[in-house]
């Protein structure tokens, strides 16, 4: 067939609404796994919702990919269950490949097939179905990510974000329930990343379909996920929203995760921690108990000296929206960092008064008892 030829090409292509599938819920049951005797998911238990985005958090290493693995079908836990509504799919007596799970992939090279057409590639899952059939069903999914025209084009004549959402079309034509994406986006730019990202997202909505996606980023997190699932070294740590995580997040690692920190150590003393900068509100940090307390670069407010405790501005950069501060704090040895909008005159060697904001103070008790 002649591609230029195709009536396709002409078609303008504004996205297609997607028909929704029918979504389903994803559970992890206490799922371990290990590689050659090194444990990679340690009793991991994680519900995701029908039609809800859950994107799973964690540096390089923690498991993430394990655990898609598993839910995928390409992988078979140790310990624990795999369910998608309520039905065992891995577990000790069942394991159901991966094309019976109703699940659909995307992987972050994309994995487009070079010598197949864009149409043949977002056909390829679909081979269960009559070739006219799969044919439709390939071109609605190609118009939902509104790139219909490019059917009969080959992917090296596709941009990188074009090649994304092809790798899209392919993972929702046959209308999964569920659908696991590894880093989908990290292969692209940064400019073109939050653009494919937010049309993903719309599509995701559209199509409703149950979606876990992996990631390394806490912003994309934020941005992506209704919720957000934090591993570290196997484990799940923390599962909610961005707010709820932001928060209230459950150890100073987490916290780390979101933003960066100054931390310095405090002691408990009626129902506050005690601190060179001040004292700050620690309901049932025992009498005398170490904590790490943690304070965001933002909530270090810069004065002018006599307000607050003495401090001397020792770097300052320039960051674009807001600048950023080294200041000496009168009774800490190192610096501490305050994140500014502005700032004024405030350049090295000034002094100033420096207070802390308490919505920016996080505390956790330390388990030891003194300073690690
Ligand atoms: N095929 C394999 N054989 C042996 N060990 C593996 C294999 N795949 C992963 N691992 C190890 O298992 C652990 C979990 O790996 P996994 O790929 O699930 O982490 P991840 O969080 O997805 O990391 P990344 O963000 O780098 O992809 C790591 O310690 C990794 O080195």
């Amino acid at each position: 067939m002649d591609r230029h030829a195709s009536p396709l090409r002409t078609t303008p292509a504004p996205r297609a609404k997607a028909a929704a599938t029918i979504a389903a819920r994803l559970t992890f049951e206490a799922v371990s796994h290990a590689y050659d005797g090194a444990p990679s998911l340690r009793g991991v238990t994680l519900d995701v919702e029908p039609g809800e985005v859950l994107c799973l958090l964690g540096h390089s290493g923690c498991g993430k990919t394990t655990l898609l693995r598993l839910a995928a079908g390409v992988e078979r836990p140790a310990g624990g269950r795999v369910l998608v509504n309520g039905r065992e799919v891995s577990g000790p007596n069942v394991f159901l490949p991966p094309e019976r799970r109703g699940i659909g992939l995307m992987f972050q090279d994309y994995a487009l097939f070079p010598h197949l057409t864009i149409l043949a590639n977002v056909m390829f899952g679909l081979t269960a179905l009559p070739k006219r059939e799969g044919e439709r069903e390939a071109l609605q999914a190609l118009a939902r990510v509104g790139l219909e025209s490019h059917a009969f084009d080959y992917p090296h004549e596709l941009s990188g974000g074009e090649q994304q959402r092809v790798a899209l079309a392919r993972a929702i034509a046959p209308r999964p329930s569920v659908l696991l994406m590894d880093e989908p986006f990290s292969g692209l730019d940064r400019r073109l990343r939050d653009s494919v990202r937010d049309e993903t997202l719309a599509v995701l909505r559209e199509t409703r379909a149950t979606s876990l996606v992996v990631t390394h980023d806490p912003e994309e997190a934020m941005r992506m996920g209704d919720r957000i699932a934090l591993m570290r070294q196997g484990l799940l740590i923390q599962v909610g929203t961005g707010a709820e995580i932001y928060n209230a997040p459950a150890d100073l690692f987490t916290a780390r995760f979101f933003s960066e920190l100054n931390v310095i150590q405090g002691r408990g003393t009626q129902g506050a921690v005690a601190t060179p900068v001040g004292s700050f509100a620690a309901a049932g940090l025992a009498e005398g108990a170490w904590a790490d307390v943690a304070i965001r670069p933002q909530g270090v407010l810069l004065d002018r000296p006599g307000t607050g405790i003495p401090g001397r501005i020792m770097e300052r950069r320039f960051l674009g929206e807001v600048d950023l501060f080294d200041v000496a704090v009168q009774g800490l040895d190192g610096t501490v960092k305050a994140r500014l909008r502005g700032g004024g005159a405030l350049a090295p060697g000034a002094d100033v008064g420096v207070t802390i904001d308490p919505a920016e103070v996080l505390v956790f008790p330390k388990e030891a008892a003194g300073p690690i």
